[in-house]
């Protein structure tokens, strides 16, 4: 992989980007706060908007595929990292009421992965309080069969196929889809796309450093900046990796371009089995029947050239035809990139069966072949053939700000994560075990050391993840300092539930990805549990805990943050010492949980794509893990953790 970039930091680079995406179609426009683009001036007659988002650094997805015809808005989080919800929000709110008479309806296409999730689910929870009048339904793309055989209990990753899916689903919306239909004509579809990808190497995030594989964060080591090894020998191919750098299912030696195509057709013929269990698709022996009727979409990872792709287009057209499949349509574009990876990826879509299982289902067979063929402004659409001419603005139109502004009467900040400011030496500061000088220390020094920590997190994260685990816990460290220096965040002036709450809402509003979606959960309840107490929780903590619980099936030796949050909440529990000792007991906790991760295998986040070297599947069986570095999630618990408790003391 090239580790040369003409940015060289990922600083402010998102927002650029999606400002030149802003400037290459007239028709669409840039929320900057909310890094959500927008169809300027959608049809008065668009009663159903189609949505996306993701994390960034898979352009053209999905900025160039936002305009009239395809989706209606979409919204980008950090490189490699979801939106937060706050964003996701922003830009549901732009869809539904940009240019709209009366709020349309919301279809969000979510790509399966837990940041995703989470983040969506709690902004799609946030709107539905919010906008009642607004009705949502989601539609989850999971079209990599790279992973059936494993016993992840994440499921199938979303792919390239994404973009088909949104092409169809933004096609038929403004066809005059409604809501329901335009549903079940999504989940008809991802039932059957099924896609694999393969690269040559690893892409590179601009200005970041590479991981050393056999670092087990015992110690840093002082030639990162030299290693950039993605352990992928030159003449070998890394099969069934991810769009953000997890690692692959399977390295081989490249016998020839022949013998890749081959192999990948292969995986996604005989998908049918595993794909029957994890989403009920069809059995192996006929996914792909003679006569069906079968697209065809080839994606450049980004970073393979467009001569190379060409000829990848050849072989795959030429290698399903011994299996007598002949598409009837053949895309090529770099549609879902992984930045610069040297690779690409092949999805089918049976749509004779897409159109069987809408009749079965009692909806009326729709024309899947018109609906891709269908004009849309989306400039990075590669069917697009004719640019509409762009209308002047007009004294009337509204921009994201105004959209946002005229629905802020149906927007109220719910109590519980408003400040509430209290006077020192009031009750409720009063109750509290620290003095607010301690707590404003402490905070600090969390965030100092969460700051510290980041080069580790990120190594752990490239290892096992996506590689900015760091990054995130660093964005939501940066963001509660700068809120302490200019006083929005005081210790002395706020009442422990609302300082909990507006520390939540600013790991919230700055932290995307996975943890930045349970932060915000953790502190959501929290608050809400230390202003009201529940009778069925015995602590607030536990009651957060309880919260988290209900939105990710993590328990302590799934690998994941759990690992360290559930004992240090055990430990501030104990009612046996004093609120110092059980800080500390907090701490020492939290750091034995994260150092249990060691070598653990995982069955959630993206750390489950990632097998014994025995890669055999069996649940609990750790062989072949233990090189594997901590949970980057729980590691920074413990490293925050441990920085609270020496604030506090300081
Ligand atoms: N389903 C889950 N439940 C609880 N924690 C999870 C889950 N999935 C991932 N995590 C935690 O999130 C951390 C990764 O966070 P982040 O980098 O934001 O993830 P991603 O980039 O994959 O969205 C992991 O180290 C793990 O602690
Ligand atoms: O690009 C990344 C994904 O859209 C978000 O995934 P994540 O938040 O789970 O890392």
């Amino acid at each position: 992989m090239s580790h040369k970039h003409i940015f060289n930091s990922p600083d402010g680079l998102v927002l650029k980007s999606l400002r030149g995406a802003a400037a290459l179609n007239p028709l669409i426009r840039l929320h900057a706060p909310s890094k959500s683009v927008y169809v300027a001036h959608p049809s008065p007659s668009l009663a159903l908007a189609v949505i996306t988002g993701g994390g960034a650094g898979h352009e053209p997805a999905h900025a160039g595929y936002t305009g009239a015809g395809m989706l209606t808005a979409s919204v980008s989080g950090d490189i490699f990292a979801s939106p937060s919800a706050k964003q996701i929000l922003a830009c549901i709110q732009l869809a539904a009421f940009n240019g709209a008479g009366t709020p349309r309806d919301v279809l969000i296409v979510i790509n399966n992965y837990t940041g995703d999730r989470l983040n969506f689910g709690l902004a799609i929870e946030q709107a539905r309080a919010l906008h009642p009048a607004i009705n949502i339904a989601t539609v989850l793309v999971a079209d990599d069969v790279s992973l059936l055989g494993r016993p992840s209990l994440v499921g199938p990753r979303g792919l390239g196929g994404n973009i088909f899916v949104c092409k169809v689903l933004g096609a038929f919306a403004a066809a005059g889809g409604t809501l329901t239909r335009t549903k079940h004509l999504g989940d008809a579809l991802v039932a059957n796309l099924r896609s694999i990808g393969a690269a040559l190497g690893h892409c590179h995030v601009p200005g970041r450093s590479s991981s050393n594989a056999n670092d087990d964060g015992r110690g840093s080591s002082d030639d990162d900046d030299n290693d950039h090894d993605d352990g992928i020998a030159p003449g070998h191919v890394e099969i069934g990796l991810g769009l953000h750098n997890e690692p692959g299912v399977r390295r081989a030696a490249l016998a020839s371009p022949t013998w890749l195509v081959r192999e990948m057709v292969r995986l996604v013929r005989e998908s049918g089995e595993g794909w029957a269990r994890v989403g009920g698709g069809s059995p192996a022996s006929d996914w792909i029947r003679p006569d069906d009727q079968v697209v065809l979409f080839i994606n450049n990872l980004g970073g393979v050239s467009q001569l190379e792709m060409s000829a990848v287009v050849d072989e795959v057209v030429g290698c399903l035809s011994t299996h007598t499949v002949h598409p009837v349509r053949v895309y090529l574009a770099p549609f879902m990139t992984s930045l610069n990876a040297p690779g690409f990826s092949i999805s089918l879509v049976n749509v004779t069966r897409t159109g069987e299982q809408l009749e079965a289902g009692d909806t009326p067979a729709v024309d899947l072949l018109a609906l891709l063929d269908a004009p849309t402004d989306a400039h990075a659409w590669t069917g697009v053939r004719v640019w509409p001419v762009s209308p002047p603005l007009s004294a009337s139109d509204k921009d994201a700000e105004d959209v946002l502004r005229a629905i802020q009467d149906t927007y109220s900040v719910p109590s519980s994560s408003g400040p509430e400011t209290t006077t020192p030496g009031s009750s409720a500061t009063a109750a509290a075990p620290f003095t607010p000088p301690q707590l404003t220390a402490a905070l600090r020094a969390a965030c100092a050391a969460v700051r510290a920590a980041e080069r580790d997190m990120t190594r752990f994260d490239t290892v096992v993840g996506d590689g900015d685990c760091g990054e995130t816990f660093a964005g939501g460290a940066r963001a509660v300092l700068a809120a302490l220096d200019s006083g929005s965040l005081n210790p002395s002036k706020t009442a422990p539930a609302a300082l909990v709450a507006g520390v939540g809402a600013i790991l919230e509003g700055n932290m995307g990805g996975t943890i930045g979606a349970l932060f915000a959960i953790f502190f959501t309840a929290w608050s809400r549990a230390l202003r009201s107490p529940s009778p069925e929780s015995a602590s607030s903590l536990s009651a957060a805990l309880k919260a988290l619980g209900a939105h990710t099936p993590a328990r302590p030796g799934d690998r994941t943050v759990v690992d360290a949050l559930a004992p240090l909440c055990a430990a501030l529990d104990a009612s046996s010492s004093t609120p110092l000792a059980r800080l500390e007991a907090a701490a020492r906790a939290a750091r034995a949980g994260a150092e249990s991760t060691r070598g653990m295998g995982a069955r959630l986040g993206r750390a489950s794509y990632v097998a014994g070297e025995s890669g055999d599947g069996v649940e609990g069986d750790n062989t072949g893990l233990e090189g594997v570095p901590p949970d980057p999630g729980a590691w920074g618990v413990a490293v925050m953790m441990e920085g609270f408790v020496a604030g506090v003391k300081a």
